[in-house]
């Protein structure tokens, strides 16, 4: 009998009015899986994590975490699940060592044992030095990465975070995701929703959310072979006059404005940028052309293209 996944859910649906803001979501992720669920503002990430964590009733649809129907889970599965919402309650005048030991009595934590764990919890994210710093005074990484230890005191066999490293520097995102690595290493399954395109190619697999629906999702390597042919950025003195004048010349959709450049999706790159040169010189527009990397936007936008 195939492994119970560690998360699954069935047509998961959440409508605030006429908004639907998560709408027949349907996943199964295996146990020890590092899943990314990605999307811009809005696409539903935070509504999907509240189901998933129990906290928000779906308006339809199934929910399971370990085999549990989080409609109705209690404690019993509760206690074995991490949260880091992006409103994570640190107490700012409360010391980082002390904000652990919070944490530790609000999850019931037995104290023998417990200052072993948040001395564990300190090196795991070199926070040692900063044991006795008042939380409001930690740097951004630093107080996120407090947040995750915080998260991690009891163990939990499944972690959800919510955009994690927002606003939080390289060095410390890279940290970050050191110490998520060491968690999958234990077997912990990992489901973290971010906005940022490189951290979704961190993932094991990536669903890619868009205004409620999963768009696709597969492997970062896989989803990335979702965009056929190349993208091409266009910079020109007059982006929308530009715009205006290849969108006569490509078809629906494949010229899309991204702030004053151009991206231009083409199955033949090669022959794309002949084709725009000549239509913007015949316009008497200047353009510069390069082959650029997809981005998350790209691929959201090619996908709801095919999609019509
Ligand atoms: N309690 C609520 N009442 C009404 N609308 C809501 C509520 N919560 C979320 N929404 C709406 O549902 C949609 C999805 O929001 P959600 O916060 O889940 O998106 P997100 O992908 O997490 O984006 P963000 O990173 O900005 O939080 C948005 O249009 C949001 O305005």
């Amino acid at each position: 009998m195939p492994e119970t996944p560690a998360i699954r859910t069935e047509k998961l649906s959440k409508r605030f009015g006429e908004l639907a803001a998560v709408d027949e979501l349907s996943l199964a992720i295996p146990a020890g899986e590092l899943f990314g669920l990605v999307g811009s503002d809005g696409a539903g990430k935070s509504t999907t994590l509240r189901m998933l964590t129990g906290i928000m009733d779906p308006t339809a649809g199934e929910v399971f975490v370990l085999g549990e129907d989080m409609r109705r889970a209690g404690e019993g599965v509760r206690s074995q699940l991490g949260y880091m919402s992006q409103r994570f309650g640190l107490y700012p005048d409360l010391t980082v060592q002390e904000n652990l030991r919070f944490y530790a009595d609000i999850q019931m934590i037995p104290r023998r044992g417990r200052e072993a764990r948040i001395a564990e919890l300190l090196e795991f994210g070199k926070l040692t030095p900063f044991k006795d710093r008042p939380a409001g005074k930690l740097s951004g990484g630093m107080k996120q990465k407090l947040g995750l230890a915080c998260a991690l005191v009891h163990r939990p066999r499944v972690l959800f975070l919510d955009e994690p490293t927002n606003g939080v520097d390289p060095v410390s995102r890279r940290d970050f995701w050191r110490i998520l690595y060491g968690l999958l290493a234990e077997g912990v399954t990992v489901f973290v929703a971010t906005a940022y395109l490189d951290e979704a190619e961190r993932c094991g697999r990536v669903g890619l959310m868009h205004r409620g629906r999963l768009l696709a999702c597969d492997t970062p390597k896989n989803l990335r072979g979702i965009l056929k042919g190349g993208v091409l950025e266009l910079a020109t003195a007059d982006p929308r006059h530009a715009v205006r004048a290849l969108s006569g010349a490509f078809p629906g959709g494949s010229v899309v404005l991204f702030g004053e450049r151009l991206h231009l999706f083409a199955p033949d790159p090669q022959e794309a940028e002949a084709r725009a040169r000549s239509v913007l010189e015949a316009q008497g527009l200047e353009v510069a052309v390069r082959p650029v990397q997809p981005t998350l936007e790209d691929l959201l936008v090619s996908l709801l293209r095919e999609q019509g």
